[in-house]
């Protein structure tokens, strides 16, 4: 393993502190910068997504947030290679358009919002095809395989349910399946589609707090989509506004969650006030001022 030298942190923006927990190679944080570049995406024959350049270094947390219907659920499948698309994705600076799937399943995990799950398979079972891209073709899982998914079941509190079927879960314990199975793929990039909608606030915060400890520890680089915005920002790093299919604002949380911003592109009257480490909190503002 090469140690890191002050340009590769620089480079990752990462700072050495960021990695004290971490026993990464300057080839592990190249390998995990994502990068899109003039995407777009029609579905339908309609342009859903046009002309989004987005670039997250290895390590970093990008939060996609827009109104409902503006493309970001679309961004995250194009970014995993689900559909068809113009522009060139590339992590590590290699184009994914014609990496094997098997490659590509190493680098990126995807998981969706609301994905068909098999009813009668166990959780266990699910979980475990995230391990797909490390199995030989004909072969069958080893015992690292197993151990991996067990593990991942154990943090996210879903032990008791392996050997339960899927469709007898509730759809929290159904989201933290499909997450799970994104987490046993090892991959260096995680595009997550609003893994915490269907969570009580306890199993938000684990889950969120688990990716952070993997961005943190492994040099993982996350991009989610969110809907609560306070939230977004105060996990994610960058922030890239999506209306209409086109990307308005992009930056740090505070430069992206305006009150003007907020207002013109999700139509909305929001307060916006800082936290105690300067992170934005949106709060909404009934018209009449809420009195009763
Ligand atoms: N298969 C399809 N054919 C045509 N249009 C589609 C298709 N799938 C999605 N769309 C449209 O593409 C646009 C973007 O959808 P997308 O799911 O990416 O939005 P989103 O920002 O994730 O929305 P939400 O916040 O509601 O989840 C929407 O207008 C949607 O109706």
């Amino acid at each position: 393993m090469s140690p890191l030298t002050p340009t590769d942190l620089t480079a990752a923006n990462l700072t050495a502190a960021d990695l004290t927990a971490a026993n990464l190679t300057a080839a592990d944080l190249t390998a995990a910068n994502l990068t899109a570049k003039d995407l777009s995406v029609a579905l339908d024959r309609a342009p859903v997504l046009t002309g989004v350049d987005l670039a997250v270094p290895a390590g970093r947390w990008l939060a996609v947030v827009g109104p409902n219907g503006a493309g970001k659920s679309t961004l995250l499948r194009a970014l995993a290679g689900l559909l068809p698309h113009d522009g060139e994705i590339a992590v590590g600076g290699t184009a994914v358009r014609h990496m094997q799937p098997r490659r590509r399943a190493r680098l990126m995990a995807y998981a969706p919002q609301n994905p068909a799950l098999p009813a009668e398979m166990s959780v266990f079972d699910y979980t475990l095809l995230g391990r797909t891209p490390y199995i030989p073709y004909l072969g069958r899982e080893s015992r690292r395989d197993r151990d991996i998914t067990g593990s991942v079941l154990e943090r996210l509190d879903l032990a008791s349910f392996a050997g339960r079927s899927l469709g007898r879960l509730s759809g929290g314990e159904r989201q933290r399946v499909v997450l799970a199975r994104a987490l046993v793929q090892r991959a260096r990039v995680l595009l997550l589609d609003e893994p915490t909608t269907a969570l009580d606030l306890g199993h938000q915060q684990q889950v969120l707090e688990l990716v952070d400890r993997l961005r943190l520890a492994d040099g993982l680089t996350v991009v989610t989509t969110l809907h609560d915005l306070t939230v977004a920002a105060s996990y994610a790093d960058a922030m890239l506004l999506l209306s209409a299919g086109r990307a308005v604002a992009s930056g740090t949380p505070a430069e992206v969650l305006t009150e003007a911003h907020i207002g013109t592109h999700f139509h909305a009257r929001v307060a916006v006030t800082t936290d105690g480490g300067g992170r934005p909190v949106v709060t909404l503002l009934r018209p009449s001022g809420g009195d009763r």
